[in-house]
């Protein structure tokens, strides 16, 4: 599956311009992070800006998508946009949401172009995006529709795209991952009380199949084993407390079997996490966003890394969000957006 070439750089994008996105790019750039080569799809003067305010000295370097790797060896490069960011910490503002679009959109096609190898996020406001109209709920699922855009449509067009056939969707999986472990939300950004009714068999199933595929190509696992959580306190407790986790969790458990997935489960969540209980699994499958999110958060706020599974490239992202109240302060801790950097390094190699 991996057809990034090594010697291309990162593609980062800008994130949500009043977050602590820019700063840590700029922190990153200035610690020439394992020098793995990066540029940014970004403002200019607004990274300028934000490396002032936090007292770095760093080079800017504009240059376009062929000019990257030589500008890495001089500084940070930023292939500019044609949408302004402005440079507000901690407020964020509308006026900000073309510039962030744009950086994700041009940042894929920089790999679909050979450009670029893998995708680095960081984090983006949700809902300043959402009152400019953009249509999806996050990264994750904005990722996959660029992907059926760039790599479905030009197989459609005849253009090679390593094997991508015309028909079938690319479907964005969440993984967040570190090495104390890696949860997988089967569904994401919905309101909880929409959950049970989005929880179907074939989710399940698709998820599954999609986190075992991924863990096999591009995290060496040669048997990824999978542990499912139930939807319901005790996984249901035989249906005294719920009938999801026999009537639709269980039975996808039983279909990722069938496909020779060592899949587990339906399994009470909250004895799922401890430590030794961690050491019987590559990967948690999850119910919904917090049921996942939260034990790993909590385990590894400071390492983990959100990586979107399920695409024809590579995309990771810190597991944090905009942290508005640290942003232009220089206090935001970098260490998850660095693994990010390092996580997307190895898994595109
Ligand atoms: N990848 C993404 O795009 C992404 C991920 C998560 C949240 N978000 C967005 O971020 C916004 C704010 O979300 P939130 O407040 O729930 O979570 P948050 O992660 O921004 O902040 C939660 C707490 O953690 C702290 N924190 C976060 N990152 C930190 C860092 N690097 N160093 C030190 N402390 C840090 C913050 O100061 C805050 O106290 C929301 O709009 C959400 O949609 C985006
Ligand atoms: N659900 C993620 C989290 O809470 O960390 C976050 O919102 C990022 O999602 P995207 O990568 O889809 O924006």
């Amino acid at each position: 599956m991996p057809t990034e070439h090594p010697s291309l750089p990162i593609a980062l994008t800008m994130g949500e311009p009043a977050g602590i996105g820019p700063e840590l790019i700029v922190m990153a750039a200035s610690a020439r992070h394992e020098a793995a080569p990066f540029f940014v799809y970004g403002d200019a003067g607004l990274l300028s800006a934000r490396a002032r305010r936090i007292g770095l000295d760093l080079t800017i370097v504009e240059t376009d998508e062929a000019g990257t790797l030589a500008a890495f060896t001089r500084g940070l490069p930023v292939v500019p946009l044609a949408n302004a960011a402005p440079d507000r910490p901690g407020r964020p503002d509308v006026a900000g949401a073309a510039a962030v679009i744009e950086s994700i959109e041009r940042a894929v096609l920089s790999v679909r172009r050979g450009h670029a190898r893998a995708v680095v996020t960081p984090p983006i406001m949700k809902e300043v995006l959402y009152r400019a109209g953009f249509r999806h709920p996050g990264h994750t699922e904005f990722l996959g529709e660029l992907a059926c855009r760039h790599w479905q449509d030009d197989a459609a067009q005849g253009l090679a795209t390593g094997g991508q056939d015309r028909e079938t969707p690319f479907r964005p999986v969440m993984m967040i991952w570190s090495e104390t472990v890696a949860v997988v939300p089967v569904t994401i950004h919905i309101p909880l009380s929409r959950v049970p009714a989005a929880l179907t068999e074939d989710l399940i199933y698709e998820t599954g199949l999609i986190t075992a595929r991924d863990l096999k190509a591009r995290f060496n696992i040669a048997a990824p084993r999978l542990a499912v959580a139930g939807l319901n306190p005790h996984a249901g407790e035989n249906g005294a407390l719920g009938s999801e986790d026999s009537a639709v969790v269980a039975p996808a458990i039983a279909r990722l079997r069938a496909q020779g997935i060592d899949a587990r489960g339906p399994l009470p969540a909250d004895t799922m996490f401890h430590a030794r209980a961690r050491q019987t699994y590559d990967a948690a499958l999850c119910m919904y966003h917090d049921q996942a999110l939260a034990p790993a958060k909590a385990l590894a706020f400071d390492e983990a890394v959100n990586v979107t599974l399920g695409l024809p490239f590579v995309r990771t992202s810190p597991d944090h969000g905009t942290a508005f109240d640290l942003a232009g302060t220089g206090k935001a801790n970098p260490s998850s957006f660095l693994a990010s950097l390092s996580l997307a390094d190895r898994m595109s190699r």
